[in-house]
């Protein structure tokens, strides 16, 4: 079984929706609201869960009710929250999202998030140096993502980098990294002047660019090589980063060859896509293993 550590957010979305959205000063009816945990290291830790893997988390809750809620959650997707501890006298992580005349505005609050620091990190560090592979985001400080690639370095775990939100990242982390999951907007702000395809030929079997429902692109050392997704019936893409990311990381751990591993990957994010949420998408092992 593949053992995975998550580094990154968690948070809980705070969603309403309203036929329109407020102007500043303003004050409208809004039609339904619901909370859903989310972040995108919770996320990538649910969905490697469902997968099959067993996954710590290495996060923070503040010590609020939403940080009971997350914890919650964690548990009842079988994901290991002995390294997520709720920060003292701070709120945990929130996103807040008004979905009005079909599209969404969102205020995130990072919170006890941005405690998640190098120093934390190290309280963690055997979880890291036990993992087959980590798997990191960017909605943690930057100095942290540079901390847990040296650790990587150090321990010889693979570190899977997926680099989103978007924001320019050291070349120390890059060379970190086994393997680089940006999207095609991330690609750009990291490979910055680059063109694609030289950003790829850069760093073979190294950097996979994902781009939505085209699949993913890759060069394997000879070629470039776009790995298609599946044709499905696209309800909500919420969490296909996410489900991509984790998807991938479980796969590479088990020791899959990297284009299968690619295509595992892709499966599990293309079902995501059929359902409502990011966490409500994930699949779970049988149902990739089904549809495969
Ligand atoms: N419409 C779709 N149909 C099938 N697969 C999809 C679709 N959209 C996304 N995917 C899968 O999810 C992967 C990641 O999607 P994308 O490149 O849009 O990343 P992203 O921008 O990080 O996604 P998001 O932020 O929406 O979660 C794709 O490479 C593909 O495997
Ligand atoms: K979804």
């Amino acid at each position: 079984m593949a053992n995975i550590c998550v580094i990154g957010s968690s948070s809980m979305d705070l969603v309403v929706t309203s036929s329109r959205r407020p102007g500043a000063g303003e004050t409208v009816l809004g039609e339904s609201f619901k909370t859903v945990p989310g972040g995108k290291g919770a996320n990538q830790a649910v969905a490697a869960a469902r997968l099959g893997a067993e996954v710590v988390m290495i996060g923070r809750v503040g010590d609020d009710t939403f940080g009971t809620d997350i914890l919650e959650n964690f548990k009842a997707n079988r994901v290991n929250t002995s390294n997520v501890k709720p920060v003292t006298h701070s709120e945990s992580g929130t996103a807040h999202i008004i979905l009005a005349e079909g599209d969404n505005s969102i205020v995130v609050v990072e919170a006890a998030n941005r405690e998640v620091t190098p120093a934390y990190v190290d309280e963690a560090a055997e979880a890291i140096r036990n993992a087959d592979i980590v798997l990191i985001q960017q909605e943690i400080p930057e100095e942290t993502v540079i901390h847990v690639s040296q650790l990587c370095a150090k321990y010889k775990t693979p570190l899977l980098l997926n680099p989103a939100p978007a924001r320019a990242v050291p070349q120390e982390v890059i060379d970190n990294a086994s393997y680089i999951t940006p999207n095609e907007h991330e690609a750009e702000i990291l490979f910055k002047g680059m063109k694609p395809a030289e950003a790829l030929r850069q760093h073979p079997n190294k950097l996979f660019i994902t781009e939505g429902s085209k699949g993913v692109r890759y060069y394997d050392g000879n070629e470039e090589v776009l790995v298609p997704t599946y044709k499905v019936e696209a309800v909500d893409t919420t969490g296909a980063g996410d489900t991509f990311n984790a998807a991938f990381a479980v796969a590479l751990a088990e020791g899959k060859l990297i284009q299968d591993s690619v295509r595992f990957a892709n499966r599990a994010a293309s079902l995501s896509v059929t359902k409502f949420g990011a966490q409500g998408g994930m699949p779970t092992r049988d149902e990739v293993e089904e549809s495969l």
